[in-house]
């Protein structure tokens, strides 16, 4: 094992995210050891990307190395996993995903507990309860350090937004609160400049909103069977883990993203939220500090339109997060 400051793990580092995953990572310098884990193909990704002349030295790690891969990582990213095909929700992936992601969260428990974890593996919104839950068995969760990667609705939702309206520069960031599923994703349009929701028709909203709900949808139709969202998914993977990492390691502050977290990382903040609503996991604008979760932003004012699709997503999300919880709760192992 070669330890670096940082040590950072990609388990299903071999697949369609975890490959161009991987690939930007490498180039950044907040990386000294970047770990590649999969069950197949691990080494030879890793042989591969290290000969790209930047600072991190990359390992590679198979089916029975998941220990001395995290062994002492500062951060955990779990694309592992299989996707959809046409046809499938990404609940539809629960019955699979969810004993990998299990497995490797008590790979985590067991190796790096102070690790930040985020999490790509769908069903996010059951999956991460799923990873929360096996840390707190071990006595180990901190809700400040564990993500639900949403941020490819806000990556989409920048970009459809521009297509819709150029003042919208497409680099601009869009809150998107919610969960990661179809109607659980709320993108706050409302919030965008230059009254960019009041230059829209009731119908244009809508078809853009539900454009953000289903583009992993759109995706998987158009790979007709060959999988989901991979190199959108890696841009929007390295995005948020290169901010996580520059505010705990990097010395910046004040970054936002959107993530899907267990509330109890900012309980302040969203008491009020949580009792209303009943919910333990929320996507909402997190800024990161040095210990993970610096606070979560308070949801601002929303539209009454978005204020209803929001009432849908509640719904919804209860479901699955107790379904994610129940899968450890009710099958402890401990
Ligand atoms: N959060 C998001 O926005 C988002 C976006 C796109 C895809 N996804 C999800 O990401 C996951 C991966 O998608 P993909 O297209 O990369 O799939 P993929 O099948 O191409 O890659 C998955 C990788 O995980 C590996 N793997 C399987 N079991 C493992 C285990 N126990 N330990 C380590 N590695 C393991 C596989 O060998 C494979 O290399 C899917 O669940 C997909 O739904 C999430
Ligand atoms: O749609 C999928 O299944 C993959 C991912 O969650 C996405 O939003 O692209």
């Amino acid at each position: 094992m070669v330890k670096g400051k940082l040590e950072l793990v990609i388990c299903g580092a071999a697949g369609g995210i975890g490959q161009p995953l991987s690939l930007l990572l490498k180039q950044s310098d907040l990386i000294s050891h970047l770990a590649l884990f999969d069950v197949v193909n691990a080494p030879g990704v890793a042989a591969d990307l290290s000969h790209i002349n930047t600072k991190s030295t990359v390992t590679g790690h198979g089916k029975d190395q998941m220990d001395e891969a995290m062994k002492g990582a500062h951060t955990v990213v779990i694309p592992a996993g299989v996707p959809r095909k046409p046809g499938m929700s990404r609940d539809d992936l629960f019955k699979i995903n969810a004993g990998i992601v299990r497995d490797l969260a008590e790979g985590v428990a067991k190796n790096c507990p102070g690790a930040n974890v985020l999490v790509i593996s769908n069903p996010v919104n059951s999956t991460v309860p799923i990873v929360c839950e096996v840390l707190k068995q071990h006595g180990v969760f901190n809700p400040r350090k564990v993500f639900g990667v949403s941020t490819l609705d806000a990556v989409r939702a920048s970009r459809f937004s521009f297509e819709t309206n150029s003042s919208i520069p497409p680099s601009s960031r869009v809150t998107v609160v919610g969960g990661h599923s179809g109607t659980t994703i709320v993108p706050l349009l409302s919030q965008l400049p230059n009254n960019f929701v009041g230059s829209l028709s009731k119908e244009e909203l809508e078809k853009l909103t539900y454009r953000i709900q289903f583009g992993g949808d759109e995706v998987v139709k158009a790979k007709d069977g060959a999988g989901s969202a991979t190199l959108s998914m890696a841009f929007a993977g390295a995005r948020f883990t290169l901010a996580v990492l520059q505010a705990t390691v990097g010395g910046k502050t004040g970054l936002i993203e959107s993530t899907y977290v267990n509330l109890a990382a900012d309980a302040d903040a969203t008491r009020e939220f949580k009792a209303k609503t009943g919910l333990e996991y929320f996507a909402q604008d997190v800024e990161f500090g040095p210990e993970g979760v610096q606070r979560i932003v308070p949801l601002p004012t929303l539209s009454a339109y978005e204020q209803g699709l929001l009432e849908v997503a509640v719904k919804e999300l209860k479901v699955n997060i107790t379904k994610g919880t129940a899968f450890i709760t009710d099958n402890s192992k401990i």
